[in-house]
């Protein structure tokens, strides 16, 4: 199909979740941060609470490691009670912003048209959006992943400009690979990340489909990220668990920067 893997820059993406205290979360990060001296080719990102951002950030100045936030709300400012908006995350230090994750997809009411207003928003600000798409295991057991994808991606990703899908980064997360010890098979992960890419060729064109960089998130620890990584179409990872220590966060940034 063409697609110049050589171009497109790994990505380890850390998502804390609701995990971490503030003097917790800048232990674990003095721990992420001599991974600076060896990254190399491999982009990283720690995506700590929006608690945490601020010292994660103040840890991580004059490294290349990149932070994130978990959402976003698509609004600048305003009367909206809780939220927060991409100018106070682009304001605090933040890079990249996960948005649409299964677990605010199942809790707390995440639609299709939600997260494309926010990747909208996002990008508006110059911030990189980290969009997740995944099927559960009923939706996979009843083949309808690729219908379930579609329907994800299509919605997350109307309206936008062919160089703004190109620089967005998908994770492609099977909802019951989350958190369960089942990894997809480095077959399975990559069938469908190419199916993705082959999505964004049909409607933003081939330069976006080479760009685009797609993550594999669910259960990705040390030991199995290099057969991941290997497979053509997967750019990086989006790790939960294994992010929140220092150890096997690194040693998943080790497993990508061999592929880069
Ligand atoms: O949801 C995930 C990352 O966003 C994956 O979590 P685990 O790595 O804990 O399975």
């Amino acid at each position: 199909m063409g697609v110049d893997v050589t171009s497109r820059r790994p990505i380890i993406a850390g998502n804390w979740k609701m995990f971490k205290t503030l003097s917790e979360a800048a232990a674990l990060v003095e721990g992420v941060k001599p991974l600076d001296a060896v990254t190399g080719g491999v982009d990283v990102v720690v995506c700590p609470p929006f608690t945490a951002l601020d010292r994660v950030v103040g840890v991580l100045r004059g490294t290349g490691i990149a932070v994130g936030a978990q959402d976003v709300y698509w609004e600048d400012s305003g009367a909206f009670t809780g939220e927060i908006s991409p100018v106070m995350l682009k304001d605090i230090g933040c890079r990249y912003v996960i948005i649409g994750h299964s677990e605010r997809r199942q809790f707390f009411g995440e639609t299709d048209e939600k997260v494309n207003r926010k990747i909208k928003a996002v990008l508006k600000h110059g911030l990189v959006p980290i969009m997740c798409v995944g099927e559960t295991l009923a939706e996979r057991e009843a083949g309808r992943t690729e219908e379930v994808i579609h329907t994800q991606a299509s919605a997350g990703l109307a309206g936008l400009a062919p160089d703004q899908a190109g620089g967005l980064v998908i994770a492609y997360e099977p909802v019951w690979a989350i958190g369960t010890g089942k990894t997809a098979s480095d077959q399975d992960a990559q069938q469908v990340i190419a199916y993705i890419r082959s999505l964004v060729r049909d409607w933003y064109g081939a330069p976006a489909a080479d760009q685009v960089r797609i993550q594999y998130g669910g259960s990705v620890k040390p030991n199995n990220t290099a057969g991941l990584m290997a497979q053509p179409d997967i750019d990086g990872a989006l790790v939960g668990g294994a992010s929140l220590e220092a150890a096997s966060f690194t040693g998943i940034v080790q497993a990508a920067h061999d592929k880069s």
